[in-house]
């Protein structure tokens, strides 16, 4: 199995304040599909991706990703997980300023026992010829590409992404999702992406609803339409 969550809760105390972000999640996902994580605002969506991702952790509950007991791991072993299976991209991109394209793609590649060529995976996401700029002087489009790019560089099982199309407009967003249903079909990677966006969901296998810490729905989608079909909303 991909993704197996059994009852996950998530609890955040902020002084006397707890907010519980995940409320007995259970949630199975196969390997090697795309699924859409949607939901309001506080929902818990991130929180969620970061419980599978082994960024946080749960409070109770088990996670269970490609069989692996994760919520039993100890702290390097959650590191060791997320170097060898994860991938993450986020809405903010995250690439550091003072490194070229090249150099960005390069620290994912540093990360994986088997990285694959980085010439190769800047060439797929259409980045060969920027290689030496740096990220302040890429669009935001091209920006995501680079933090994909980094990401997919590990060559990872698991690719979790949040928001990834959040900052970009309509033409540049489906660009991106092309890439990643790209990614899906050359590599068979299992696939997560949060949005607010609800015409996503019509490209992906499983669409998952969160509200208030709870998974509401859990539906399959059995014809998948391209990311340039997206109805964007
Ligand atoms: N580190 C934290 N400390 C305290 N509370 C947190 C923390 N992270 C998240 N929360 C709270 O947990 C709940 C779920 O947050 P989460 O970020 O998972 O929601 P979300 O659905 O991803 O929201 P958004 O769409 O706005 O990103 C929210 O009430 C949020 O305020």
């Amino acid at each position: 199995m991909g993704i197996l969550l059994k009852n996950v809760q998530k609890v955040y105390k902020s002084g006397d304040v707890e907010v519980q972000a995940l409320k007995n999640v259970s949630l199975t996902l196969p390997e090697g599909t795309i699924s859409v994580i949607l939901g309001p605002s506080g929902s818990g969506k991130s929180t969620l991706l970061n419980v599978i991702g082994g960024i946080d952790r749960a409070n109770g509950g088990e996670v269970h990703i490609f069989d692996q007991a994760i919520h039993e791991f100890n702290d390097d072993q959650l590191t060791e997980y997320r170097r060898k299976y994860v991938g993450f991209i986020f809405q903010s991109y995250n690439l550091i300023p003072t490194l070229t394209v090249y150099e960005n793609v390069e620290v994912g590649a540093e990360i994986s026992e088997s990285p694959l060529p980085i010439d190769e995976v800047l060439k797929g996401v259409g980045m060969y010829d920027k290689k030496d700029k740096f990220p302040q002087q890429l669009s935001g489009g091209e920006q995501q590409r680079v933090a994909i790019a980094r990401a997919l560089v590990k060559n990872p099982r698991l690719l979790l992404c949040d928001e990834p199309t959040g900052a970009l407009d309509e033409e540049t967003g489906k660009t991106i999702l092309r890439l990643l249903q790209d990614v899906h079909r050359q590599f068979g990677t299992t696939i997560l992406i949060i949005t607010h966006n609800q015409g996503i969901s019509a490209m992906a296998h499983w669409v998952v609803k969160m509200k208030s810490g709870e998974l509401v729905e859990c539906a399959k989608n059995e014809h998948p339409i391209d990311a340039e079909k997206v109805n964007w909303v």
